[in-house]
């Protein structure tokens, strides 16, 4: 048999993370535990290649995905592991996601030296973060800190943080934890889990996806098995909320669905880059109205924004 060839970005996270579906398809499919049946296939992306820009600035959705759907396509890799934070709310034709591993938890954490939460800093505290949503959100709370772009992959901005560049960081858990990087990351810096009231997370943050070539119904079978259906719920939710508000634009988007029996609740919110300005929105319906309850949620939002506050 022909090996599975798993593409992904080179970052350590992500390799974690190809690592982990490789893992689950070995779990699940006996012959695939065979040396050689399962390949990981590095592939650079435009995102991994911009460090000295913000990813807005650089031109947004895609840049992890790209190159990664191109060799999906043409048959160079079987599927695509990617962090659906990451992936934009249209696949190109012939594309889809088929399949979401169990989510992580979707909190973000803030890396300081003091620790706790946005409260605990300092009056006029630096934080590094290069996401708007992470920007706007902490401004919102905290209009006296000062937010400077901080790029490159966690362990870079760990690295940075810790030699004094800024006073505090954002990351994703679910990054930290699939890089074993919980408790002590180093010994001068604590982590605060944030509640998603203080910091709702980005839309998907913390699931990870499976792409493949629709018509590859081999590697669906496959895949098929890792998919979690409540995740699936959740993830398609906040991707409609999202694609209703055309989440390709700069305007900071934060949304998260939670499922609790049988009932699917999303929270969303729309702010401008300096939190000044910031509408939410919470709904519920049933776990069968996931897709309905992310577009009506992100219609109603749009239908009470400002003129031009979405895509300026
Ligand atoms: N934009 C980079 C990125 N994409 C996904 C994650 C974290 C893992 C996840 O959300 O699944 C991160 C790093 C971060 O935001 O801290």
């Amino acid at each position: 048999m022909p090996p599975v060839r798993i593409g992904t970005r080179g970052s350590p996270l992500a390799l974690a993370q190809a690592h982990e579906v490789r893992g689950r398809l070995v779990e699940a499919f006996a012959h695939l535990a065979e040396p050689g049946a399962v390949e990981i296939v590095v592939i650079s992306t435009t995102g991994d290649r911009i460090l000295d820009r913000t990813l807005a600035a650089a031109g947004g959705k895609g840049l992890f995905t790209k190159e990664i759907e191109e060799a999906l396509q043409d048959g160079r890799i079987d599927l695509a592991v990617h962090s659906m934070k990451d992936v934009p709310t249209r696949l190109p034709e012939g594309m889809e996601i088929a399949a979401l591993l169990p989510r992580e938890d979707p909190r973000d954490v803030l890396i300081s030296r003091c620790g706790g939460g946005l409260d605990d800093l300092p009056a006029g505290a630096v934080v590094g973060t290069a996401g708007l949503r992470r920007q706007a959100q902490v401004l919102e709370r905290r209009p006296d800190l000062r937010v400077v772009p901080l790029r490159g992959n966690v362990q870079t901005r760990l690295s940075r943080m810790a030699a004094g560049e800024v006073d505090a960081t954002l990351l994703a858990l679910a990054g930290l934890r699939r890089l074993g990087l919980t408790d002590p990351i180093a010994p001068t810096l604590a982590v605060g889990v944030l509640e998603v009231e203080e910091m709702l997370p980005a839309v998907a943050q913390g699931a990870i996806g499976i792409e493949i070539r629709s018509a590859d119904s081999a590697t669906r079978r496959l895949v098929e098995r890792l998919d979690c259906v409540d995740t699936a719920c959740r993830v398609t939710a906040e991707r409609a909320f999202l694609a209703a508000l055309d989440g390709s634009c700069r305007t900071p988007i934060a949304g998260l669905a939670v499922l609790e029996d049988g009932q699917l609740t999303l929270s969303g919110k729309v702010l401008s880059p300096d939190g000044r300005t910031g509408f939410a929105i919470r709904r519920s319906a049933p776990r069968s109205d996931a897709a309905r309850l992310g577009t009506e949620a992100g219609m109603e939002i749009a239908a009470r924004l400002p003129p031009g506050f979405l895509c300026v």
